[in-house]
């Protein structure tokens, strides 16, 4: 199985998913154009980049959503393929409807760039088998539109449904119940405010995001 990357004019991290997916999945990626209608057969992971996609105008990852490519990654999720949106992917997937709720202004109104900690609360996902229950891990944001909302409701059934991937270990950006990644019904879609691609090895201050990747990549990619 391969993997693919969506890339839209103003994404940022597109190259950053890429090499985390080749160095620690072993494949290159394929990179897929916005504008195209089709993705490459045989996707065991469609990611989609942080950044800026469309200047973040009108809403941050409102204009991606809507871009040719979506629908065939919208099918693709429908059928079951894994879907990964970092940041601005995650803006992305709610935008699309592949998530619940909205990813508003951060509450401080400043964009947040920093290292943050986060409770890992679903370790038995696609996405968290890397890491072990209850754990604390340290990965960066950059953001400006990270806080998440959704109302009690559906708050209340995303956590009773154990979609709550990732919390904000303190207050980040006043997202409700310190959302920081949250998995659709079918637990084949994570969108996460969190940048795992910024932290997989030394260099880059330590390799927590680096899990994620591995415990992933051995399933989708084989
Ligand atoms: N790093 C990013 O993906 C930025 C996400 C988004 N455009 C924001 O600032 O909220």
């Amino acid at each position: 199985m391969k993997a693919a990357v969506i890339v839209f004019p103003g994404s940022n991290c597109d190259r950053d998913l890429a090499v985390a997916i080749r160095e620690i999945g072993g494949t290159a990626p394929t990179m897929v154009w916005h504008g195209d209608s089709d993705l490459p057969d045989d996707l065991g992971l469609i990611a989609v980049p942080g950044g800026f996609s469309y200047g973040d105008y009108l809403r941050s990852g409102a204009m991606a959503a809507r871009s040719p490519i979506m629908r065939a990654v919208s099918d693709a999720a429908a059928r079951g393929v894994p879907v990964l949106g970092v940041c601005n992917g995650f803006q992305v997937l709610t935008e699309a409807g592949l998530l619940p709720g909205a990813l508003m202004r951060n509450a401080g109104i400043d964009f947040v760039c920093r290292d943050v900690a986060l409770t890992v609360d679903n370790t038995q996902s696609l996405f968290t088998s890397g890491y072990d229950a209850g754990e604390t891990i340290t990965v960066p944001v950059a953001h400006h539109d990270g806080n998440y909302f959704a109302d009690d409701a559906t708050l209340d059934r995303l956590e009773g449904e154990g979609r709550v991937a990732f919390r904000y270990a303190e207050g980040v950006n006043g997202s409700a119940r310190n959302i920081a990644g949250l998995l659709n019904a079918d637990g084949n879609v994570l969108g996460m405010m969190p940048h795992p691609e910024r932290r997989i090895e030394a260099a880059h201050g330590g390799s927590d995001g680096r899990r994620l990747f591995e415990g992933l990549l051995a399933k989708v990619l084989a």
